[in-house]
C-alpha cells in the first residue's frame, strides 16, 4: 500500500538541495569505484617480474588497503565528517584523493600504492559518512528513507559505470600508449573525476553535518524477533562470498585468460550490472512461488555458476557467467528484503535489513581480499592430461571452486532453514510457478483424511498464549470455510467441569499426585469420547487448548512421576488418539505469569521450579517427535506467532489453502475477535 502511494509522489531528487548533494555524490562515487579499479592495475604492473604469487599478494594488498576503512566501524570515518562543515569535508576529500592518485602514477612505488589505496578509501568513507548524515536533513521527515535509498543506489550504481569507463580507458590505453603509461591513464582520469567532484562539492551550500543518525541494529533483539534472520544470513553470506571471490581474483584470473585491464573492467562491470538487474527483478520473479524457497535456490544457482566460472577458461564465458552470478546474488538480496518485510514487525524491518546489509558487506569485502591472497599461496598448476594436452588449475581456479562449494552448501542450508512449504516437492512447485500458478499437491489418502478431520492441540505453560492462539486459529479456519470445533482441557464436558473444579480449586487438599493424574485422565477420556472423536468422525477440525502432553509435562515432569506410565495410562484413556499437530508455545514461566493479574489456581500456585520442570518437559516431548510439533517462542509478538502457526497449518489442512489466496481472502471483512 505504502509502495503504490509513494509512486505517486515526485522523485525525492526533485528536492533541490538533495539533488545538488546527489550530483556531488555521483561523481565522488564514480571516482571511488574507478579508483579501486585503477589502483589494482599498477599492483600487477609493478610486480610484473616477480612471479604469480607476488602479483596475487600485491593485488590482495591493494584490496585489503581499500577494504579496511570500509569494514571498520563507521566511527573513525564519521568523526571528521561530523565535526566539520559538510562542504569542506566533501571538497577536501575529493581534492586530496585527486592528489593521491596522481602521486601513485608519478612515484610508481608498490608501498606507496598500498598506502595511497588505504588513504583514498578512507577519504571515500569520510565523504560517504558526510553524505549519509546530511541527506536525511535535506528532505521532509517522511522522505528520509527515500533519500537514504537514493544515496545507496547512487553509491553502488556508480560501480558498473566505473567498470565500463575503466574498460574503455584500458582499450584506449592499449591502442595508443605503451608500458607503465597504460596503467597510469586510469589513475589520471580518476584524479580528473575527483577534481570535477570537488567542483560540484564547491557548489554546495555550507552547513553542518547533521541529521538523524541511523540507530545501530542490535542483532540479538532482531534475530529473536525475526526468526528467519539466521537462514537469510547464511544464504546471503553464500551468495556474496561467491561474488566477492570473483571480484577478488578477477584481476589475476583475467590476466591468465589474456584479458588485461579491459577484461578486468568487463568482469567487474558484469558483476555489478547483473546484480542491479537481479535486485530489480527479484520481487517480480515467479510471483506465486515461495520467496523463501526462491532465496535458497538463487544462492544455489550462484554456487553452480561460480563453479562454472572456476572451470571454464574463456574470458567471454567468464564475463557472461559473472553477470549471471551477480544477477543471482541480486535476486537473493532483494528476496531476503521481501522475506524480512513479510516476517518482521514493522519497527524491526529497518534494523533487520540494516543488520543484513552490514553483514553482507563484511562478507563481500573479507572474501574479496582473502581470495587473491589465497590464490597466491596456492600458486600455478597444470594437470597433465596426456601426451600433449594439459589443464590449467591455478590458485584462482581453486579458490573459486572452493567458494562455489561453500556457496552451494550455504544455499542448501538456507533453503532447508527457510522452507515454508515443507513436504511439497520442489519441481512441481517450481513448474506451477513458471505457469503462474500455485502448486497444490494431490491430498495424500484423500478419503481417510477428509473423512477423519484434523486434530490440533495447543500446549505450553501458564500465560503462554494458548487460549489466544487457539481462538485466533479457529477464527481463521472458519473464515476459510472449515468446520471447526474449539475445546479445552480440563473441563470440556459436564463431568469434566466437576473434575476441573476439584482439580483447580485451591481448597482441594490431600489430592495425591496419582489421584490428580487419574482425574486429568478421566476428564480426558470423557473429552475424547464425547467431544473430540465425534467431531473428528464428522470431518471437523478440532482445536484443543491442552491435551495429553499437559499431563506428561505437569503430572510427569512437574510432579516428578514416570512420564512413561502416564503416557500408557493416557493411551488407554484416549484409545490412543494423538493430535495431528501439537503447537507448543514455549515461554519462560516468569514471562507467562507476568501476563495475568487474576488470582492463581491450585496448579498455578505451584512454585517456580515446578513450572520450570513443566517447561523442560514440554520441550523434551517436542524434541522426541519433531514432525508432530510446532515449537514457537511464545515471547514473540502475538501476530508473529499467529503467522507461524498459519504457515504450518497450510501444510496439514485436508484441502490446503494455496498460499497465494491468503491476500485475496484477507480483503474480505473478517471477524477478528
Ligand atoms: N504473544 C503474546 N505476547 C504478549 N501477551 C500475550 C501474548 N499472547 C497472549 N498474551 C496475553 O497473555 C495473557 C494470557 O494469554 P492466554 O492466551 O490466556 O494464555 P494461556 O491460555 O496459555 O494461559 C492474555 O492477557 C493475553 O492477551
Ligand atoms: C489438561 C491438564 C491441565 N493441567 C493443569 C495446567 C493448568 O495449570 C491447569 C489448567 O488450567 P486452565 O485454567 O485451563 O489454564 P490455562 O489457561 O493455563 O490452560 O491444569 C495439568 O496439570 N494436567 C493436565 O493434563
Amino acid at each position: 500500500m505504502t509502495r503504490s502511494g509513494a509512486a505517486h509522489q515526485p522523485g525525492v531528487l526533485s528536492i533541490r538541495p538533495l539533488r545538488r548533494l546527489w550530483i556531488a555524490l555521483s561523481l565522488s562515487s564514480l571516482g571511488d569505484w574507478l579508483g579501486l579499479l585503477a589502483l589494482t592495475a599498477p599492483a600487477v604492473a609493478l610486480t610484473a617480474g616477480d612471479g604469480f604469487a607476488m602479483q596475487s599478494y600485491a593485488v590482495a594488498g591493494v584490496l585489503l588497503a581499500w577494504t579496511l576503512p570500509r569494514v571498520l566501524p563507521d566511527a573513525p570515518a564519521a568523526a571528521p565528517a561530523r565535526s566539520l562543515d559538510r562542504r569542506t569535508v566533501l571538497l577536501a576529500a575529493d581534492a586530496v584523493r585527486a592528489v593521491l592518485l596522481v602521486s601513485v602514477a608519478l612515484l610508481g612505488q608498490l608501498v606507496w600504492l598500498v598506502v595511497a589505496a588505504l588513504l583514498t578509501s578512507f577519504l571515500g568513507a569520510v565523504s560517504r559518512a558526510a553524505v549519509d548524515a546530511t541527506a536525511p536533513g535535506l528532505v521532509p521527515q517522511d522522505r528520509v528513507e527515500d533519500a537514504r535509498r537514493a544515496v545507496r543506489r547512487t553509491a553502488y550504481g556508480a560501480a558498473p559505470v566505473a567498470s565500463v569507463l575503466f574498460a574503455l580507458l584500458a582499450l584506449l590505453a592499449g591502442a595508443v600508449l605503451s608500458g607503465d603509461a597504460r596503467s597510469d591513464l586510469p589513475l589520471y582520469v580518476t584524479a580528473a573525476v575527483f577534481v570535477l567532484s570537488a567542483v560540484a562539492a564547491f557548489g554546495l551550500r555550507p552547513g553542518p553535518v547533521a541529521g538523524p543518525e541511523a540507530a545501530p541494529a542490535r542483532q540479538g533483539k532482531v534475530s529473536r524477533a525475526v526468526p528467519a534472520l539466521r537462514g537469510l544470513l547464511v544464504g546471503l553470506a553464500g551468495a556474496f562470498a561467491a561474488g566477492g571471490a570473483v571480484l577478488g581474483v578477477a584481476r589475476i584470473h583475467v590476466a591468465t585468460l589474456h584479458g588485461g585491464d579491459a577484461g578486468f573492467g568487463a568482469v567487474f562491470g558484469a558483476a555489478f550490472l547483473g546484480m542491479a538487474f537481479g535486485v530489480f527483478q527479484g520481487p517480480r520473479m515467479l510471483g506465486p512461488f515461495s520467496r523463501r524457497r526462491l532465496l535458497g535456490l538463487s544462492v544455489v544457482a550462484a554456487g553452480v555458476v561460480l563453479a562454472a566460472i572456476a572451470l571454464i577458461h574463456n574470458l567471454v564465458v567468464v564475463v557472461v557467467l559473472t553477470a549471471v552470478l551477480g544477477w543471482a546474488a541480486g535476486v537473493a538480496w532483494s528476496t531476503a528484503r521481501t522475506v524480512v518485510r513479510d516476517s518482521a514487525e514493522e519497527d524491526l524491518r529497518g534494523p533487520a535489513q540494516a543488520f543484513l546489509r552490514s553483514a553482507v558487506r563484511v562478507v563481500l569485502l573479507v572474501v574479496t581480499v582473502a581470495a587473491p591472497a589465497l590464490a597466491g599461496v596456492i600458486g600455478r598448476h597444470r594437470l597433465e592430461l596426456g601426451a600433449d594436452s594439459a589443464y590449467r588449475f591455478d590458485g584462482p581456479n581453486a579458490v573459486l571452486l572452493g567458494v562455489a562449494l561453500l556457496a552451494l552448501v550455504a544455499g542448501l542450508v538456507a533453503y532447508r532453514r527457510l522452507d515454508d512449504r515443507r513436504g511439497i516437492p520442489l519441481v512441481p512447485d517450481l513448474g506451477a510457478a513458471l505457469r503462474g500458478e500455485v502448486y497444490t499437491p494431490p491430498a495424500a489418502e484423500p478419503q481417510t483424511r477428509r473423512d477423519r478431520g484434523v486434530f490440533i492441540a495447543f500446549e505450553g505453560g501458564e500465560g503462554a498464549g494458548k487460549t489466544t492462539q487457539a481462538r485466533l486459529t479457529a477464527i481463521w479456519l472458519r473464515d476459510h470455510g472449515y468446520d471447526v470445533v474449539t475445546t479445552s482441557e480440563p473441563g470440556a464436558t459436564k463431568i469434566g467441569m466437576r473434575l476441573r473444579a476439584i482439580l483447580l480449586d485451591k481448597e482441594t487438599k490431600d489430592l495425591s499426585s496419582r489421584a490428580e493424574t487419574l482425574l486429568y485422565a478421566a476428564d480426558r477420556a470423557n473429552h475424547v469420547a464425547n467431544v473430540i472423536e465425534p467431531a473428528l468422525a464428522r470431518g471437523a477440525i478440532v482445536v484443543s487448548d491442552r491435551y495429553v502432553d499437559s499431563s506428561l509435562a505437569y503430572q510427569g515432569f512437574g510432579r516428578e512421576q514416570s512420564a512413561d506410565e502416564i503416557a500408557e495410562l493416557n493411551r488407554w484413556a484416549t484409545g490412543g488418539l494423538l493430535p495431528d499437530l501439537t503447537v507448543l508455545l514455549d515461554v519462560p514461566p516468569e514471562t507467562g505469569f507476568g501476563r495475568f493479574a487474576s488470582p492463581a489456581d491450585r496448579m498455578e500456585s505451584e512454585p517456580l521450579e515446578f513450572h520450570e520442570r513443566v517447561r523442560r518437559g514440554f520441550r523434551r516431548l517436542a524434541e522426541a517427535d519433531p514432525d508432530r510439533y510446532l515449537v514457537i517462542d511464545a515471547s514473540l509478538p502475538q501476530e508473529e506467532i499467529t503467522r507461524l502457526i498459519r504457515d504450518r497449518l497450510h501444510e496439514i489442512l485436508p484441502d490446503p489453502v494455496p498460499a497465494g489466496t491468503e491476500d485475496i481472502t484477507s480483503t474480505f471483512p473478517a471477524i477478528a475477535d
